[in-house]
């Protein structure tokens, strides 16, 4: 895969705005008419879902909870009516993982928020992929922006990560997402498409992989972004798998949005034909919250 793969960035190295006021949405729609032209539109109907990608919310519970605030949030989690049509996943710190997986329901899945980056053996404090798969985890999150810019991970060891997480069968939820001063300064492709890049250039498959779009001046911040600026981005990241990957990755490939996502943006944010769902964080940590913006599926549908 890794030539196949080349950095499109030269395309939009243009992309700077001339005043951080200037609204992102307007600085880049000529730009996005070109995708819009270039990548495989999907038919749409009144009642059918304008993707044919599954719905998949994740909740990133980060380094949050004790076993007592998990056994709240689980029951609640338990008592919660999810819409059928939606793969749901947690991701709780590692020291619960077990507690949650022998009382969560089986309608959701259980993710790691992070695996060493090979077989495990002599590697204080690290988490090796076959631990996670002994404890029953499906997924893990790889590549979020806290510990590349928190712990310093950078793309490729990111990219090893995911290739190595993949080939032992876990699925990825693989992060990406451009800081404040990046996308003020005209970078937010450029940088989106760089750590996609080191994905593409080290996993030989994109089938269990999920890309979460999380813009880091989104996270823990209030500051969603609206449903025009991810639904830009998310066209983009397709429009940069189908130039680099292959169209049949670019339409499969389900790409979720993070970063502030809450029960009263979720709604408008689902309507957008390129965001296929969620990854929370905050609002993840509230059962019945959380519950809403699975079930949020349902304004797809009606957007479609
Ligand atoms: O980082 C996130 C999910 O991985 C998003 O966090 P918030 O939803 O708290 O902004």
């Amino acid at each position: 895969m890794a030539s196949m793969v080349s950095t499109n960035c030269a395309q939009f190295s243009g992309l700077r705005r001339s005043s951080p006021t200037q609204s992102f949405s307007q600085h880049v729609n000529s730009h996005l008419r070109l995708f819009s032209s270039r990548r495989p539109r999907r038919g749409s109907s009144v009642v059918a879902m304008a993707s044919s990608n599954k719905f998949f919310v994740g909740g990133n519970w980060k380094c949050n909870g004790t076993k007592e605030s998990i056994t709240k949030l689980v029951s609640d989690l338990n008592d919660a009516k999810l819409e059928a049509d939606v793969d749901v996943v947690v991701a709780p710190p590692f020291v619960y993982i077990d507690q949650v997986k022998n009382s969560l329901t089986d309608r959701i899945e259980i993710a790691a928020q992070n695996s060493w980056v090979g077989k495990g053996g002599a590697f204080t404090g690290e988490i090796s992929v076959e631990q996670l798969k002994d404890i029953g985890c499906k997924w893990v999150v790889l590549g979020h922006s806290e510990r590349r810019h928190v712990i310093g991970e950078d793309d490729q060891f990111i990219g090893k990560k995911a290739a190595y997480a993949l080939s032992e069968g876990l699925g990825v939820i693989a992060c990406i997402g451009e800081q404040l001063q990046e996308r003020e300064a005209g970078k937010t492709f450029d940088v989106c498409f760089q750590q996609l890049k080191a994905y593409a250039d080290a996993i030989p498959s994109w089938d269990n992989v999920v890309i979460a779009y999380e813009p880091v001046w989104a996270i823990g911040t209030g500051k969603v972004a609206t449903p025009e600026q991810a639904q830009e981005v998310h066209a983009a990241l397709r429009d940069w798998l189908k130039n680099n990957v292959s169209a049949d990755v670019a339409t499969k490939t389900r790409i979720i949005y993070g970063g502030s996502v809450n029960g009263s943006n979720c709604a408008e944010l689902a309507k957008q034909e390129d965001i296929d769902g969620f990854l929370v964080g905050g609002a993840s940590l509230k059962g019945p919250e959380f519950a809403t913006i699975v079930n949020s599926v349902t304004s797809k549908k009606v957007a479609a």
